[in-house]
């Protein structure tokens, strides 16, 4: 028979209080068990998770939640809270449509804090939350855990920067594993390294004394714990050259991130501060887990995969990813140009780059996540005479808008944005679908905007991109590209030139992006009825073909077709183009309507939002009626 399991007897973490060191060392166990074995049906972000199991046992073990509040940074790594805040059952709908989500979601518990999924805005939220502590006048405790990646962001300075001024109370957890998503990067990163290599100057007692006798409120409530507190500080040393302390913030040692034990003491020590403080935790990721031990890249985000050997479970693919296109697309032009630099935020191997990092290493910058540094560096080398393509993901690419609009697009720069993951991406849900990239590139004076059909529209795209002078985004999804012959060579696109792919006299439908082979599909099904469409693959957003608008409008019925949010999209901006026009014609804008839209595979996704070929053909049905 098999031992009942600790795991199953916790509906909540006031349940962990009743469990010593070692029961709680038994439980994360359980729990990694149970993130492998859902993990390996649904995937998931496995080695993150995986490598804060033991943290947040200590953490949820030692707070009174959900008053206490816990804030996880992107949230990938919240597995185990999410096991053990009564989501156990549902656990094994994670990332599926209608299931729980993949990150933390407030409307999914009351233990959630934040939609988390964009990294680095964790310390910002809890610096809200200690304020709104400190004018209600309450105790409850704040915690943020963040990754050393994460923390390396610019929102968690500015926040690291307010609550050392503040002394705002709340302990912020430094899971440091060197890892990103691939190796950590950036001068922090080396830092940090040096702090694990130097926790010998745990010797440094004295200094630490010294430190927190000079120092702030934060200091003086860890030193003012008594004789018994006191004693456990032994434990406890501010390296030197630990930066956070310089600016307010007091911090620990490096700690054993896998030692439930010694975290539990760190912590609850922590906990009892007025003043900010920093608990440098040391973990390994994928820990528990030997495929994801050893290849912490590939779990960091993977579909199903076999328990036994790690190896991915997975259909063969027909298609390249446009991923796959653009990166090779990139290293041809590279190659042909020596002045084209490539930018990354911390994304080489999901935007394509990892070829054209090994093959132009000087050319290749990855600035870490840090998508404001990368549009403004990209500008800083257009005007020394480069032509950087800064490859994102559309979803970041929201934190840059203003790098957009002031330091490309007002000098009108010579730099090419590329926005991967362009669209509905699937499984994780709303804080990564990129639908509003069409919206803010279309809105700024001297940008252009791309959306390429299929794989080789993309080719050509970037090749024209780089052709142009001033600013220029291009858009393309995530995953597996239509299956189109890649071209031997490159073509220039004629600016603002839409491309018909199918006659008809009924109806127009000008698509973009990906939305055409939708578009040919719905009008396939339409042709069967008797009803003849025109398809249009507009390939440009902005600016519009006009003349293709209005061609369409003859037709008699105008029905524009975007992977993206109708207010302020492609569509509207053909409206205005009608309206310019003074074209009097029924018009349908198909598109993403005022709502998040939620996780699960994109087809369905499509269907839910009339944005698949019945969707469209339905559409235009309803309308001809
Ligand atoms: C603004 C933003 N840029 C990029 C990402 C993609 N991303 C998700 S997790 C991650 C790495 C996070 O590393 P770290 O914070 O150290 O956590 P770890 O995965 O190592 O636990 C990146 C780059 C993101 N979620 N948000
Ligand atoms: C948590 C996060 O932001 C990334 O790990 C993201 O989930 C990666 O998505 P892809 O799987 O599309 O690369
Ligand atoms: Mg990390």
């Amino acid at each position: 028979m098999d031992m009942p399991r600790i795991l199953d007897a916790i509906s909540s973490p006031a349940d962990l209080k009743v469990l010593d060191n070692d029961e709680l060392a038994i439980l994360a166990r359980e729990i990694r068990q149970e993130i492998v074995a859902t993990t390996s049906v649904t995937g998931g972000h496995v080695a993150s998770s995986l490598g804060a199991v033991d943290i947040i046992v200590a953490l949820e073990s030692l707070l009174d939640m959900p008053r206490d509040r816990v804030v996880f940074d992107v949230g990938h790594q919240a597995y185990a809270h999410k096991l053990l805040t009564g989501r156990r059952e549902a656990f094994k709908t994670l990332r599926t449509y209608g299931g729980i989500s993949g990150f933390t979601k407030p409307h999914e518990s009351p233990y959630d804090v934040h939609y988390s999924g964009h990294a680095s805005d964790s310390l910002s939220i809890a610096t809200g939350l200690a304020k709104a502590r400190q004018l209600k006048g309450t105790d409850e405790k704040v915690v943020a855990l963040i990754g050393d990646a994460s923390l390396a962001g610019g929102m968690a300075f500015e926040a690291l920067n307010y609550m050392g001024n503040e002394q705002l109370p709340l302990v912020i957890i430094l899971n440091d594993n060197e890892m990103s998503i691939s190796r950590n990067v950036g001068a922090l990163m080396k830092h940090l390294g040096n702090l694990r290599a130097n926790s010998h100057y745990r010797e440094a007692r004295e200094g630490l004394q010294a430190a927190m006798e000079q120092g702030g409120p934060a200091a003086r409530g860890l030193l003012g714990f008594g004789k018994n507190m006191k004693e456990s500080l032994k434990q406890m040393v501010i390296p030197h050259t630990m930066i956070y302390e310089s600016l307010g913030i007091v911090c620990t040692h490096p700690v054993d991130g896998h030692n439930i034990a010694e975290l539990r003491d760190i912590l609850s020590l922590v906990l009892e501060m007025d003043g900010p403080a920093l608990v440098h935790v040391v973990t390994r990721k994928g820990e528990g887990y030997e495929p994801a031990r050893q290849d912490p890249e590939r779990f960091h985000g993977t579909g199903p995969y076999d328990i036994a050997t790690g190896k991915a479970v997975k259909k063969p693919a027909k298609a390249p990813s446009y991923t796959e296109v653009f990166g090779a697309a990139l290293a041809d032009e590279a190659a042909r140009d020596k002045d084209v630099v490539a930018i990354t935020a911390a994304m080489t191997g999901g935007t394509g780059l990892k070829d054209f990092a090994a093959e132009f290493p000087e050319r290749f910058v990855d600035v870490g996540i840090a998508e404001e540094q990368a549009i403004g560096m990209a500008a800083g080398l257009a005007s020394g005479g480069k032509k950087p393509v800064v490859a994102l993901y559309s979803t970041f690419m929201q934190r840059a808008v203003d790098q957009l609009i002031i330091d490309c697009a007002l000098p009108d720069a010579n730099v090419v944005l590329a926005f991967d993951r362009a669209g509905l991406v699937g499984d994780d849900g709303p804080t990564h679908h990129g639908v509003f990239d069409m919206v803010y590139s279309r809105m700024v004076p001297n940008v252009r905007v791309l959306a390429p059909s299929d794989e080789a529209e993309l080719v050509h795209a970037l090749h024209t991109a780089l052709s142009l002078p001033g600013p220029v985004t291009l858009r393309y999804p995530r995953g597996e590209a239509e299956g189109a012959c890649l071209p031997d060579a490159p073509e220039l696109l004629e600016v603002g030139k839409a491309r018909v792919v199918r006659e008809g006299g009924d109806a127009a439908l000008l698509a973009f992006g990906r939305m055409v082979g939708c578009a040919r599909a719905a009008a396939d099904l339409l042709a069967a009825e008797g009803i003849e469409c025109r398809v249009v693959d507009m390939r440009w957003v902005k600016p519009l073909d006009e003349e293709a608008i209005a061609a369409a409008a003859a037709t008699g019925l105008v029905v524009t077709v975007e992977e993206g949010v109708i207010a302020g999209g492609a569509g509207q901006g053909v409206l205005e183009v009608l309206a310019r026009l003074g074209a009097q014609v029924p018009a349908i804008t198909l598109g993403i309507p005022d709502q998040f839209v939620g996780q699960g595979p994109v087809g369905r996704l499509f269907a839910d939002l009339g944005l698949d070929a019945e969707g469209i053909a339905a559409a235009v049905r309803a309308k001809l009626k």
